[in-house]
């Protein structure tokens, strides 16, 4: 399996080694800061067109052993971009119950507490999300930055299913509902910039769209996703709680990113 962490001997600093891309160019996450920002005005809102899934559907939800992820179907996609995007899966990462800072992408240097991914695949040029996921126009990755406020219901239509993924391969059914509703209300507002997977294999083939206004969930809420999962299977006799599932920022030479706002 994919041996790398977030943490120790096989942490990100290691993992060019076993994973070349990982040490390369177009690196995700990144900090935005003003000075590598520009106004874009072509940069129109997102579409999602089947995204309101009905209650007799059922997506996966599983713990992978790096993220919880649930697999997203594929009657889903994205428009308004160069090409159509199927959605594939959705994850999250965060921090830990005394640091909740755990949002991959940053904002003048300050972390959100978590930020949940949407990846879909270009289904107009490849067959399936495997074949699209190391070409440079492969992917499409929606973030959205979490931080604290009131409880979101949306949300804990997946939140109230991690006490069953508790461990790594475990899997749940999660009733259909609209993943609209777990994305800002303003899909006009975002960064957008050509960057990477943010685990390995690191492939540079994502198109980021950074949505620029974030989403809240409530300190409980996040204090569960924070302590529900652990990366390893329910038998391990040494359990390793899944915290700080998050890649730092990487350096951003002599790039722009493009913002659809004017700030
Ligand atoms: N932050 S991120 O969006 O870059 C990102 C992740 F952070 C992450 F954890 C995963 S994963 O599949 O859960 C585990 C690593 O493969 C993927 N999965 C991607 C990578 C490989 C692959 C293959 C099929 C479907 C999705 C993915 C991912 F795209
Ligand atoms: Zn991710």
């Amino acid at each position: 399996g994919s041996k790398w962490s977030y943490i120790g001997p096989d942490g990100e600093k290691a993992w060019p080694k076993k994973y070349p891309f990982c040490g390369g160019v177009f690196q995700s996450p990144i900090d935005f800061h003003k000075d590598i920002l520009q106004y874009d005005s072509n940069l129109l809102p997102l579409e999602f067109i089947g995204y309101n899934v009905p209650s007799t559907d059922q997506f996966t939800l599983t713990n992978n052993g790096h993220s919880v992820k649930m697999y997203l179907s594929p009657t889903m996609y994205i428009r308004n971009l160069p090409f159509e995007y199927t959605a594939s899966q959705l994850h999250l990462h965060w921090g830990n119950r005394n640091k909740s800072e755990g949002s991959e992408h940053t904002v003048s240097g300050k972390h959100f507490a978590a930020e949940l991914h949407i990846v879909h695949y270009n289904s107009e040029k490849y067959p399936d999300v495997t074949a699209a996921m190391d070409k440079a126009d492969g992917l499409a990755v929606l973030a959205i930055l979490l931080e604290i406020g009131p409880f979101n219901p949306s949300y804990e239509k997946i939140f109230r299913h991690f006490r069953n993924v508790k461990y790594k391969d475990q899997m749940v059914q999660v009733p259909g509902f609209n993943i609209r509703e777990l994305l800002p209300d303003r899909l006009d507002e975002y960064y957008r910039y050509e960057g990477s997977l943010t685990t390995p294999p690191c492939y540079p083939s994502v198109l980021w769209t950074v949505f620029r206004h974030p989403v809240k969930i409530s300190q409980e809420q996040l204090l569960a996703l924070e302590t529900a999962m652990y990366c390893t299977e329910s038998d391990d006799p040494e359990p390793l709680e899944m915290v700080d599932n998050f890649r730092n920022v990487q350096e951003f030479h002599e790039r722009l990113v493009f913002i659809s706002f004017r700030e």
